[in-house]
């Protein structure tokens, strides 16, 4: 594509541009690494690295035009520029023809439940006969096909390349705080937006939980497209403050909720092997029975619900949908132990989520409640002590145990929840680090009626390495059904902390 034409998608953030030839530029790249002839790389002032730092290796590698903040004079155009992530975000949409204009996008954001609400909308509009992309913290799937997905929102350059790829009808997709703060989707403009929930999580990158909703709200004040609907859960206090914030700019919003005002309301909840609940809307009831259990996926169902009815899809072929949906990898997968017990592995990481997990298997009619989980290195400490007194509230005892380390110290991350188990714990909590180790002891003690709980990682795989032959918490379940003689071995049996 002729440099000047793509240039122009940035113009309104160009602090100084020199005279450029006409040029056809062959890429676009914010990684040096991936540089090839032609290419431009725009250099981001990351959380890690500088790209500037690496200006001259991507020159020796073919650039041939870079974008960046800082004042620089090089030997290839340089073009300085207020803000390098729009830069590359915007460049990436034109370089690859604005797919997003061609394509129905539906945005899913909140802290919990973006990834259930997405894979049941994808069910409803595959049953309806739609072709679907969905691109999420699972996977990402596009024409069909499972494309390896590193975050939750693929990165700018990453997410154009998948759109323009997409041949689907419609374009589901999770939109991360951090994707929304590093404008990744700048340039995108959704049809849809759906709001789920927010709740404490992120406050290491974001601070506070003001500055976390400002950055979720900006995907409905910033990223819909004109006449684009905002589809909110009203039950949560935050998704209330944006219906009203919407309502105030005059932009549509449809609310899920339990009042009469709300567009699709919630009433005769049951959980018991499943979710039984009808939903109202319209003056037409529908009831629902959904083999998905807990009451939190009732609320993502309704959302699920009340976009699809928004598309247009018939209402009984939407609840016919939803009754036959089979749940998502990782959440809430329910396995049967060989002396009645249950195991249940969760992708919960948050305290709401922890609490909704913990209280769909009371629901379910847990007589003894286990609950196995850790916390990953580097991440929002501050909601660890919350998680586990929860956990010591509701359970009859917990495991703390590895989740991914990412980088910190095995001894540190084991001091630290030997800590939270002894401050916080009640004296229902042990450490055992071998997060095989710590599900080998639970199946090996469970028994009738008792219900296992492991939350954190949900269907992926481990990144450390651990005693027993399993890579994730499904392989270890599965091992210990198909070979329930695994022998138990010396670093689990962990003391109750006092
Ligand atoms: C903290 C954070 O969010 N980091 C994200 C951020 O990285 P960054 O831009 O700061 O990159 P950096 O590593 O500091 O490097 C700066 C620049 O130097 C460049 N560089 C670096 C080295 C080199 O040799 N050459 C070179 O050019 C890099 O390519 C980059 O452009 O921008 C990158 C591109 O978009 C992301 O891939 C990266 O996600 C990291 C891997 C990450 O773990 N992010 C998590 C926190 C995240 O975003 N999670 C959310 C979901 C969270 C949830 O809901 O649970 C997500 O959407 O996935
Ligand atoms: N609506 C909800 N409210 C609260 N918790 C929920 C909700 N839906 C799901 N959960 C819980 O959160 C966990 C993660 O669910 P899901 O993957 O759908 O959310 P997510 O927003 O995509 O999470 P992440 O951003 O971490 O990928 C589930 O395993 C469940 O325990």
């Amino acid at each position: 594509m002729e440099i000047i034409p793509l240039l122009h998608s940035i113009k309104e953030l160009i602090v100084k541009i020199p005279p450029i030839p006409e040029y056809n530029i062959t890429g676009i790249e914010m990684n040096s690494r991936h540089i090839d002839k032609g290419y431009i790389f725009t250099a981001i002032p990351g959380f890690t690295y500088d790209g500037h730092d690496y200006i001259d290796d991507a020159i020796q590698r073919g650039a041939a035009a870079i974008v960046g903040e800082k004042d620089l004079d090089l030997s290839v155009p340089y073009i300085q520029v207020t803000n390098s992530r729009e830069a590359v975000a915007r460049l990436a949409g034109s370089f690859y023809g604005h797919p997003s204009k061609r394509l129905k996008l539906i945005g899913v954001t909140g802290t919990n439940g973006k990834t259930t609400t997405a894979y049941m909308l994808k069910h409803i509009l595959n049953q309806a006969g739609f072709s679907c992309a969905l691109l999420g913290t699972v996977s990402y799937i596009i024409n069909g096909e499972n494309v390896e997905s590193a975050n939750t929102t693929p990165d700018a350059i990453q997410l154009q390349k998948l759109l323009a790829k997409s041949k689907d009808e419609y374009v589901i997709m999770e939109v991360s705080s951090h994707a929304l703060d590093q404008r990744r989707v700048e340039g995108i403009e959704f049809d849809f937006g759906i709001f789920t929930n927010l709740s404490h999580d992120h406050l290491d990158y974001h601070h506070s939980m003001e500055n976390y909703f400002s950055v979720k709200a900006s995907l409905f004040l910033a990223f819909l497209k004109k006449g684009g609907k905002a589809i909110i859960n009203h039950l949560d206090e935050y998704g209330a403050r944006l219906s009203k914030l919407l309502q105030m700019k005059q932009i549509t919003a449809f609310t899920v909720g339990k009042a009469a005002h709300n567009d699709i309301r919630i009433d005769n909840v049951e959980i018991s092997e499943g979710s039984c609940f009808t939903l109202t809307g319209g003056g037409v009831q529908h009831r629902v029975d959904m083999t998905f259990p807990g009451i939190h996926n009732v609320y993502n169902a309704a959302l699920a619900f009340s976009t699809a009815k928004l598309i247009g899809i018939p209402e009984e072929d939407i609840i016919e949908a939803l009754e036959s949906f089979d749940g998502v990898p990782g959440r809430f997968e329910m396995y049967s132990h060989p002396a009645g017990a249950t195991f249940v592995i969760d992708y919960a990481h948050t305290l709401d989520a922890v609490e909704y997990c913990l209280k769909t298997a009371k629901q379910l009619g847990a007589k003894r409640i286990a609950h196995i989980y850790g916390f990953r290195g580097g991440r929002d400490i501050s909601k660890r002590e919350k998680i586990v007194k929860k956990s010591a509230e509701m359970c009859n005892y917990f495991i703390l145990t590895f989740d991914d380390l990412d980088g910190m110290k095995e001894d540190v991350m084991e001091k630290e929840l030997r800590q939270l188990a002894s401050q916080y714990g009640g004296g229902k909590g042990k450490v055992i680090p071998d997060r095989t180790l710590a599900i080998l002891e639970a199946w090996l003690d469970a028994c009738d009626g008792e219900w296992v709980i492991i939350t954190g990682k949900g269907p992926e795989y481990y990144k450390e390495i651990f005693t027993m032959p399993a890579h994730s918490d499904k392989e270890m379940i599965e091992a210990l059904l198909h070979d329930p003689g695994l022998p138990s071995s010396d670093g689990g049996n962990g003391e109750f902390l006092m």
